[in-house]
């Protein structure tokens, strides 16, 4: 049993049909809530040349996730990862589904996620983050044209490959913003990580959730810049404070 295997309790079954599908999972990669990421090869075994790729595989186990992730959110993030393409979005590779689980084949990202990025390395030189902002800024924009919005920007979604490009990740509180006649459709749900969520977010208003994408795509730019995060706090009421009362400091060096 591979590494994998132990982590996802994956039946002897399940890693048959993988394998004849030419996947296999090794490590593990990240984690989210109700999610792990492992590393993975495919082998094309229709190929003449039958030549081995190394992807990234997220596996949601449906059995273990409460029941607005499983009929609302997934079947969302499904339906959109399925119509994007863009540079500096993920590429998916293939997805598939077999009992409670599903996965996610997708290019694997060789230098990790932005936020393990800036921890390890410091804050990024302001040359470099004009560069990643410009590419997350037109990944949202791609997105945002497509009537969809992301609603979870983070450092952890902000993946990086080995030639330094920075590509999107993680669609799963994603929704499309318009309706069938292509009105605007407010959120009320909230979603995604605490600090980088808008004021009216965390007021719990009716929200514009396109809106809300760029205020978190700002906390990205000063968390890159300063390796600090500019307003933090895990009470809701206290963090919306520091908001409003526009309390934060850049790091010195950052003109
Ligand atoms: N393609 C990839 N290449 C390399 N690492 C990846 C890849 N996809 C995900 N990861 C790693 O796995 C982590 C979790 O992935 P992801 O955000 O998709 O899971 P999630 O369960 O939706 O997370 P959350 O609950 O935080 O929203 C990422 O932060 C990243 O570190």
């Amino acid at each position: 049993m591979t590494s994998a295997a132990q982590d996802l309790l994956l039946r002897p079954s399940e890693e048959l049909t993988l394998s004849s599908r030419g996947y296999r999972l090794m490590h593990k990669l990240g984690e989210g809530s109700y999610a792990q990421v492992f590393l993975a090869e495919f082998t094309n075994k229709d190929a003449d040349d039958k030549t081995t790729k190394l992807l990234a595989c997220k596996v949601v186990d449906v059995s273990k996730a409460p029941k607005d992730f499983v009929k609302k959110f997934l079947p969302r993030e499904l339906d959109i990862l399925v119509r994007i393409n863009h540079p500096h979005i993920i590429h998916i590779h293939s997805i598939f589904q077999r009992k409670t689980k599903y996965f996610i084949f997708m290019r694997h990202a060789e230098n990790g996620d932005l936020l393990e990025f800036i921890l390890k390395k410091g804050p990024i030189s302001e040359a470099q983050s004009r560069v990643w902002m410009r590419q997350i800024a037109l990944a949202i924009q791609y997105l945002h044209d497509m009537e969809i919005a992301h609603r979870d920007l983070k450092c952890e979604n902000a993946l990086i490959t080995s030639n330094y490009n920075l590509k999107l990740a993680d669609f799963g509180f994603s929704r499309f913003v318009t309706d069938g006649q292509g009105r605007k459709l407010t959120s009320t749900t909230y979603c995604g990580s605490l600090s980088y969520a808008a004021p009216e977010v965390l007021r719990g208003m009716p929200y514009h959730p396109k809106i809300a994408d760029i205020w978190s795509l700002g906390v990205i730019l000063y968390i890159m810049v300063n390796k600090a995060m500019p307003f933090d706090d895990t009470n809701v009421k206290r963090l919306h404070e520091q908001q409003v009362n526009r309390r934060w400091k850049f790091r010195s060096k950052v003109k």
